[in-house]
């Protein structure tokens, strides 16, 4: 995954937490209509379907669900004013 494609779908994650446009899935993760615990049941529950693809070999699911891991994981940290440097900053110590 190139470093511009995480920037701009956080870019966007912000984008909608400041304006909440209508029909957005991600306004609704940062309004009452779904809320923090649906991100901290997705991110449970997608954890889950990415150990059994792992466990099948199956590598469409496993992208498919790391997929689903980063965007609501960027979700998370937006809610928590927290952003991807943030991560990548952590990630930086640790080599
Ligand atoms: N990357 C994502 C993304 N990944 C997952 N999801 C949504 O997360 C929701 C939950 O995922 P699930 O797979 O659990 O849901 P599901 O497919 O209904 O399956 P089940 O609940 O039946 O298991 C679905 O509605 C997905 O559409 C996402 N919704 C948005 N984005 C990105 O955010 C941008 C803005 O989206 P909107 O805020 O909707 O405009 C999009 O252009 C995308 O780039």
């Amino acid at each position: 995954m190139s470093e511009d494609v995480l920037d701009e779908l956080f870019d966007v994650i912000e984008d909608r937490k400041k304006n909440l446009p209508e029909g957005s899935y991600t306004t609704s993760l940062f309004t009452h209509e779904k809320g923090e615990n649906e991100v901290l049941e997705k991110l449970g529950e997608e954890t889950t379907e990415l150990i059994l693809a792992a466990k099948d070999d199956d590598t469409d699911e496993i992208a498919y669900e790391s997929a689903d891991i980063v965007y609501h994981l960027l979700v998370l940290l937006a809610m928590k004013d927290m952003n991807v440097e943030d991560l990548r900053a952590e990630l930086a110590e640790r080599r």
